[in-house]
């Protein structure tokens, strides 16, 4: 009999893009199994998940609105909507496991797979485990995490490190930087910045951008800049004037902007750091300062400690973060020495390991 899995959660790329890695990595080892996703209704996995070929649900849960309490009044009534939701989807798909990727969906989905005693993974890709996570952990089967240090957040003997799952188009690292260059339409004779704000876009990074692109241009640099939805409209202003600069709200094809990468500017989610260490692109990063626990500062200064990545503040960003671009686009030596670190701490089969130690345990 073919197996049937469930991977609830999302909200953001950096829970969707590891749980469609698994998806794949899991029906390349056998065929045969089923998968249905279950996500938020309006997040962006309601749209990216179908575009990778699988099934989606959408349950009407909301996450607690930190800077505004006032709209958490509705959440109480969202979360009893989705339980009921949740019941439902269990009944007609009958999942034999629930994997739980993080965001919005994974606490309900996985809650009630525990309540029926249906073998329950989580995959936690930061090196700060998320409120919902640990308290899931406790009745999970496995626990995949990303770092060391974790036994701080769950049951010791149900962890297993095994990095996160970089989707394939990106771990394969198969395109050639002229391939990627000509995919943005930019000449190879210059050295390029891909700057990414992460799955939302960054605003504080796209000032700074705004604030000094010029210098950017003048220091002989061109540029790939990943805007999100805030200051998009501005950057594609500045785009359409100058040959040297490419920018769109969200890239859907990220190997060839690794690819075409010479210097990364980036907040520091989990995926994005992962993906860094495995295009090997000396990188600047903004964390993002209120991610639950700062855990972004975290992210990058596993990194950072190791010789792999610079760290400009949020703060200091708009003031130094572009000069700091700049000067690592004059000092060659100290960025064949991040590629060189970052070589050794890329990780490319997190997806298949994932999917192995799962296909074990059911
Ligand atoms: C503000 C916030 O709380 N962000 C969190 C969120 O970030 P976010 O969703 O930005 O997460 P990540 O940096 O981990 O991953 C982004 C993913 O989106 C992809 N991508 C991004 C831009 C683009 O244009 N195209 C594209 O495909 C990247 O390749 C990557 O796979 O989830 C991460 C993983 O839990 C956390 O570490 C971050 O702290």
């Amino acid at each position: 009999m073919s197996k049937k899995m469930i991977i609830a959660g999302g909200g953001t790329g950096g829970h969707i893009f590891p749980a469609i890695a698994i998806a794949h990595a899991l029906q390349e080892k056998d065929p045969s199994i089923r998968i249905l996703f279950v996500g938020a209704k309006g997040k962006m996995e309601m749209e990216k998940v179908p575009q990778a070929g699988y099934k989606i649900e959408g349950l009407d849960i909301a996450g607690f609105n930190r800077s505004s309490l006032i709209k958490n009044i509705s959440l109480p009534v969202k979360l009893i909507k989705s339980f009921i939701q949740v019941k439902k989807i269990f009944k007609s798909f009958r999942p034999d496991a629930v994997i739980g990727v993080g965001g919005y969906s994974t606490f309900p989905v996985l809650r009630y797979a525990q309540s029926k005693g249906i073998p329950t993974f989580i995959h936690e890709s930061n090196s700060f485990a998320g409120k919902a996570n640990i308290l899931l952990g406790k009745k999970a089967t496995t626990i995949f995490t990303a770092t060391d240090g974790m036994e701080k957040f769950f049951p010791a003997a149900k962890i297993i490190i095994t990095g996160n799952p970089v989707r394939q188009a990106i771990a394969s690292m198969n395109i050639s930087r002229k391939a990627g260059l000509d995919f943005f339409s930019l000449p190879e004779n210059k050295l390029t910045v891909l700057v990414i704000g992460g799955s939302l876009g960054a605003k504080s990074i796209n000032e700074a951008i705004l604030a000094h692109y010029k210098e950017l241009l003048g220091a002989g640099l061109q540029l790939i800049w990943q805007t999100g939805k805030t200051l998009a409209k501005e950057a594609a202003e500045i785009a359409v004037e100058h040959r040297d600069i490419w920018a769109a709200p969200f890239i859907t094809e990220m190997q060839y902007a690794y690819a075409a990468a010479d210097i990364i500017m980036a907040r520091a989610g989990a995926m994005t750091v992962a993906e860094i260490t495995v295009a090997k692109k000396p990188v600047v990063f903004v964390p993002y300062p209120f991610a639950a626990e700062d855990h972004q500062t975290m992210n990058a200064l596993q990194l950072v400690n190791k010789g792999a990545a610079w760290l400009v503040k949020d703060s200091d960003a708009k003031e130094s973060a572009v000069a700091k671009i700049i000067e690592l686009a004059k000092d060659a030596a100290t960025r064949n020495y991040m590629a060189e670190v970052l070589g050794t701490l890329s990780i490319t089969n997190a997806d298949e390991r994932i999917a192995g130690e799962i296909l074990k345990r059911i």
